[in-house]
């Protein structure tokens, strides 16, 4: 037998949540000494990072649930074309291992890998199965998940999950180390809402932080992502609730710094938000936003706060008022804060990217 090590592939491709994934497990297996060639579709064309330096290879995809008749036999065309690119090349590389990471243009791969009998492995971000992961879940030989209880996988499939969790990135591991500050003076509140912003939050936090009690809010400093169109309106709305710290801005580089150092996190529920969270270790109110996809922000939320890290808000009940009173209750009795902080480090996988590079390296050695 060879010792060179096999070649694995990694298929994925769309938005940040189903990549961050796959370049932390490609810096795992780089690092143990496996070629990798990443295999995704065109709008995946251009990674930094790790990705970015690997084989890369584009598949045709096109969304199962294309829109109309003509959108849906395109997509099913492209679907097929991208199986048919993915097989030949599949054939000429002979991968170890395939691993796929939800969203569309993950499928063609992987159903071409499943397909030809290849061992093969999809990470689900979320704590519902993804309808691309949903269409490969039989198909596959393993099933890594991101949360302890994920829905959709079908009884037939739980022999295959793995619970690995989301791997986040380094800056945030390295995070994990920062103890929970005490709440001396400042109240740090840090407000995120996913990749694009949340205008709920613009919407409603000055005027439920303006109506604080008088002791807490003298201590707030508050930093807030805005969608860039309500930037200039939410600075008007914080103008008059009498804080001195405000700091908005529509994307933060730092959120790793500034996640250490906040005393609460109000944010949506999606996947690498609840990952982070939970693996630097601070607590949250998280406010699913309600029309991802099968609603699985609020199972995100839900698996926090079953662990006690959380106050899961409904978008549906979240009002000034509502928010006003849950802040008060937290900042009165710092003790629940720093219960809720124990419970999200304890709900943190930090070895997410260290259990799927083994999960990828037990298949391996399953099949020599
Ligand atoms: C609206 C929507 O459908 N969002 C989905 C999208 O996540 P979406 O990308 O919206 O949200 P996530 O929480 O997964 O990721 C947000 C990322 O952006 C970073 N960040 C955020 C704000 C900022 O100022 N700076 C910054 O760096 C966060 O640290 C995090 O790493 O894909 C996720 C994974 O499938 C799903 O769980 C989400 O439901």
């Amino acid at each position: 037998m060879s010792d060179k090590k096999p070649l694995i592939i990694l298929a994925a491709g769309g938005t940040g949540g189903h990549v961050f994934p796959a370049e932390s497990l490609a810096e795992q297996l780089l690092a143990r000494g496996y070629r990798l060639a990443l295999f995704t579709d065109k709008r995946g064309a251009k990674y930094s990072g790790v990705l970015g330096q690997l084989e890369t290879r584009h598949i045709s995809a096109g969304s199962v649930a294309g829109r109309g008749l003509f959108g849906k036999i395109r997509s099913v065309l492209s679907l097929g074309l991208g199986i048919f690119q993915a097989k030949r090349l599949l054939a000429k590389m002979e991968p170890g291992v395939v691993v796929g990471f939800g969203g569309y243009p993950s499928v063609p791969t992987m159903i071409a890998a499943s397909l030809g009998g290849y061992a093969t492995v999809i990470h689900e971000q979320n704590a519902v199965l993804g309808r691309a992961n949903r269409l490969l879940a039989g198909k596959v030989k393993r099933i890594c998940t991101s949360f302890a209880t994920v829905d959709h996988i079908g009884s037939e499939n739980e022999g295959k999950v793995i619970f690995t969790g989301n791997p986040v990135r380094q800056a945030i591991l390295d995070k994990r180390q920062t103890p929970y500050a005490d709440m001396a003076e400042t109240i740090n509140i840090l407000v995120l809402g996913g990749s694009q912003g949340a205008q709920v939050f613009s919407d409603i936090l000055p005027d439920a932080f303006s109506k604080l009690d008088k002791k807490i809010k003298s201590r707030l400093s508050v930093t807030q992502q805005c969608r860039p169109e309500f930037l200039d309106a939410t600075k008007e709305s914080y103008s008059t609730t009498g804080i001195d710290h405000i700091k908005l801005d529509s994307f933060f580089q730092d959120v790793p710094a500034l996640l250490s150092s906040a005393h609460l996190l109000i944010a949506r529920a999606g996947a690498s938000t609840c990952a982070e969270v939970t693996t630097v270790g601070r607590p949250s109110i998280l406010v699913p936003y309600p029309h991802a996809t099968d609603d699985h922000q609020t199972r995100n939320a839900q698996n926090l706060e079953t662990s006690g890290a959380c106050k899961l808000i409904a978008q549906t009940e979240l009002s000034a008022d509502r928010l006003t009173q849950e802040l008060n209750n937290l900042f009165s009795d710092p003790q629940i804060l720093t219960q809720m902080a124990d419970a999200a480090y304890n709900a943190g996988q930090p070895d997410a990217a260290t259990r799927l590079a083994d999960t990828v390296e037990d298949l391996i050695k399953v099949k020599e």
